[in-house]
């Protein structure tokens, strides 16, 4: 189902663990920062909602989406007692190719920390057509990916307690 089908910020807490114990990094791209912080405050409310204590919330900024790459290696490296981080980002189309280039990169990049590292990293990186769209997905009419991507690292480092017994 495409995101126009859902609402990103609903969500089902009966369904979602208690992120009571659960320790998260957030790394944040200043690109498109108007988005990003949407994004990011929709993710750290929601972590909220379903237990996380602010204190267990460790937030880093970087240049832009594809310097989460470095940012989240280093926050794994810096923090393994880290039970989940969150990688946001907003990458919108321009007159170039760049774009595909960018998006493509932070996704293998992101893909490639979840196979090297035992900490999960989530991918909340809006890649879009218009500026629009990433307005429509940072709290406006779809919701917010931000609230999304903590619901996914919540049950992602649940389940990454349950496979260490
Ligand atoms: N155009 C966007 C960028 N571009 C910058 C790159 O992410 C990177 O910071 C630069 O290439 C230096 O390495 N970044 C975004 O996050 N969003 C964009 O729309
Ligand atoms: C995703 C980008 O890097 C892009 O916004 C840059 O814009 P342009 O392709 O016009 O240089």
């Amino acid at each position: 189902m495409a995101t126009a089908g859902k609402n990103l910020s609903e969500y089902d807490k009966a369904s979602i663990p208690n992120a009571n114990n659960f320790r998260f990094g957030i790394v944040v791209s200043e690109w498109n920062s108007e988005i990003t912080e949407n994004l990011f405050q929709g993710a750290f409310d929601a972590l909220i909602d379903n237990g996380a204590i602010k204190e267990n919330i460790v937030r880093w900024n970087v240049p832009g989406s594809f310097e989460l790459i470095y940012g989240c290696k280093k926050m794994q490296q810096s923090y393994d007692m880290l039970d989940a981080i969150i990688a946001v980002g907003n990458v919108i189309q321009g007159e170039t190719k760049h774009f595909d280039f960018v998006c493509e990169g932070v996704t293998q990049g992101i893909k490639d920390l979840n196979i090297q590292s035992d900490i999960p990293v989530i991918f909340c990186v809006l890649t879009d057509n218009t500026k629009q769209q990433s307005i429509d997905r940072s709290g406006g009419k779809h919701g917010n990916k931000g609230s999304e991507a903590a619901i996914a690292a919540i049950k992602m480092a649940a389940l990454r307690q349950q496979a260490k017994f």
